[in-house]
């Protein structure tokens, strides 16, 4: 048997044992427990004591990430060396917030002469469309709307949100989805002449990208003719399509195919988020993540923050068996987190051959969420009585920023009752008693007490730091970066490819003509043909 067959069978061995004991027992065993299972980096923490795992299980889960060699492949990711193996490629978005004087060498030469150039180049365009220094023909721009979408979306909208209480530049708009509703609403409400339109697409090639520049620029051009051109700028790494799309180099910021889209926040296609905030809070967003890179390259696995978030997740999916994760951040500014987690997890280890092409075992879970406490009030029902466990991840700031003060101990208050109630519950003696307290009858006892049971033993983590700032997003970012690195590793899949989302995409293509009233494609199914017929009947 390998190491890495006798680490997992270790692994199951724990799980057997732990799942038929009560998180309530794992704290009466050990009510300290916290202590054993928090672990901090400044201000940051990641408090995973209502998981349901004891010392045994940790030391065995420890002893997964060493089988699989996290260490060597986190070495091989630091280095340069092409991870991205059905892309040739390496991964190196760390390089992009890397600090003064680091050398990032990627195929024998450092690229951060390079990196530090565009970076001071698109930063210093931020500030000028924040200053007016570069202006549209009425005055200084008042809104910016980003096109782009997947991972030239998410993150900006994201950071943008989050860090509201630093917005002090231009108003942000972001369109993403192809249905011209969106393109539509956003530019229903803005004034062509003092707006920017910024395209950013890796490839400058995604079909809803292009079909939404080519919208705004007919939109801009109708308002300010030739002058439209100086309302666009792009963002891509490719230089030769945002040329042939007419955008002035002045206005085009490079990044490099070894930042993968769903992990280019960092690069220009952060350019929306610097507009926003400007350079100052930007590049202290890049320095959170470059704390997050040290710690993670230096910090023993024990005590390494995500390592030690996706040792969690494998003993929740791999040893448990719970398919979907909640992430539920208790900061409304961070409303669009699970999305962009959604998108950095499920399209980086949602795989299913290894990197050998061979079948994998159980990988990426389902990510989803909201914000509490509005998720309280919506599926949190499920969460507490439904008939799966479903792990939830809780993320909360100590201190509000701009906001008021008793809101924000209300909102720790909420989020700490839920991680109480998932893990410890209430019993039906416990609720027989409450009812009787109540003076209800033993009948109407009877009847609702089997409703009112929290069963527990439902895990949940919660990771907590001081306040929202943008040097934090930047390390929670990271953060959930790595963690997906970490089981990539350990699940033996190639984090940095998405087939997944090509055959859509072809297909689509080949069913324009169709949906536009032309012949179908041949040999098309009978599904699909039918749907086409009945779009054309309701069109009428
Ligand atoms: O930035 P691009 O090249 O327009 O791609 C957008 C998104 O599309 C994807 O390639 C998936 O289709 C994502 O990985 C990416 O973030």
């Amino acid at each position: 048997m390998s190491d890495i067959d006798t680490a997992w069978k270790r692994l199951e061995t724990e799980g057997a044992r732990l799942r038929g004991i009560h998180l309530r027992e794992l704290f009466a065993a050990d009510p300290g427990r916290s202590g054993a299972f928090t672990a901090t980096l400044d201000d940051l923490s990641i408090d995973f004591s209502k998981e349901k795992i004891d010392q045994g299980a940790f030391s065995a889960l420890l002893g997964l990430a060493e089988a699989t060699g996290v260490a060597s492949c986190r070495e091989a990711l630091f280095s340069g060396a092409p991870i991205n193996l059905t892309e040739g490629r390496a991964v190196q978005h760390m390089a992009l917030r890397a600090p003064e004087g680091a050398v990032v060498e990627i195929d024998g030469a450092d690229v951060m002469p390079e990196v530090r150039a565009t970076l001071d180049r698109f930063l210093a365009f931020a500030e000028d469309v924040r200053s007016g220094a570069y202006a549209a023909a009425d005055g200084p721009f008042t809104d910016v709307i980003n096109i782009g979408i997947g991972g030239s979306d998410l993150g900006p909208v994201m950071a943008t949100r989050a860090l509201r209480p630093d917005h002090d530049g231009p108003r942000l708009h972001f369109v993403s989805n192809v249905d011209g509703g969106h393109i539509a609403d956003v530019t229903a409400t803005l004034d062509p002449k003092r707006t920017l339109v910024i395209v950013a697409s890796k490839t400058f090639t995604t079909l809803e990208t292009m079909a939404n520049a080519d919208t705004a620029r007919a939109w801009l051009s109708a308002a300010l003719g030739d002058g439209a051109g100086a309302h666009m700028a792009a963002v891509s790494t490719n230089l030769e399509a945002t040329a042939a799309y007419g955008i002035d180099a002045s206005r085009v910021f490079g990044f490099w195919d070894w930042v993968g889209g769903r992990y280019s926040l960092w690069s220009a296609i952060g350019l929306p988020v610097a507009i926003a905030v400007g350079a100052q809070a930007f590049r202290a967003f890049l320095a959170g993540a470059a704390a997050m890179d040290a710690h993670f390259r230096e910090a023993p696995l024990a005590h390494n923050l995500p390592v030690l978030l996706a040792l969690i997740g494998v003993w929740r999916r791999n040893v448990m068996g719970w398919r979907t994760v909640g992430l539920i951040p208790y900061d409304q500014r961070l409303e669009r987190f699970p999305a962009y987690v959604q998108q950095l997890d499920m399209e980086s280890n949602g795989k299913s051959v290894t990197r050998e092409g061979r079948p994998a075992g159980a990988t990426g879970p389902v990510i989803w969420g909201e914000p509490g406490t509005n998720a309280q009030h919506s599926f949190f029902q499920l969460i507490h009585q439904g008939a799966d466990t479903v792990p939830v991840d809780f993320i909360a700031a100590a201190t509000p920023r701009g906001a008021d003060q008793h809101h924000h101990e209300l909102l720790l208050a909420n989020c700490l009752a839920q991680g109480q109630a998932l893990a410890f519950g209430k019993s039906e003696a416990e609720v027989r008693a409450d009812m009787e307290a109540e003076g209800k009858s033993a009948a109407e006892i009877e009847m609702i007490a089997p409703h009112r049971v929290f069963p527990g033993d439902r895990p949940t983590t919660t990771i907590l730091h001081r306040a929202l700032t943008p040097y934090a997003l930047g390390r929670l970012v990271a953060l959930y970066e790595h963690k997906v690195f970490v089981q990539g590793a350990i699940w033996n899949v190639n984090s940095y490819d998405q087939w997944g989302v090509e055959l859509g995409k072809v297909l689509a293509k080949a069913l324009i003509p169709a949906v536009k009233g032309e012949a179908l494609p041949e040999g098309l199914d009978g599904s699909t043909a039918g749907l086409i017929a009945r779009i054309h009947d309701l069109k009428g």
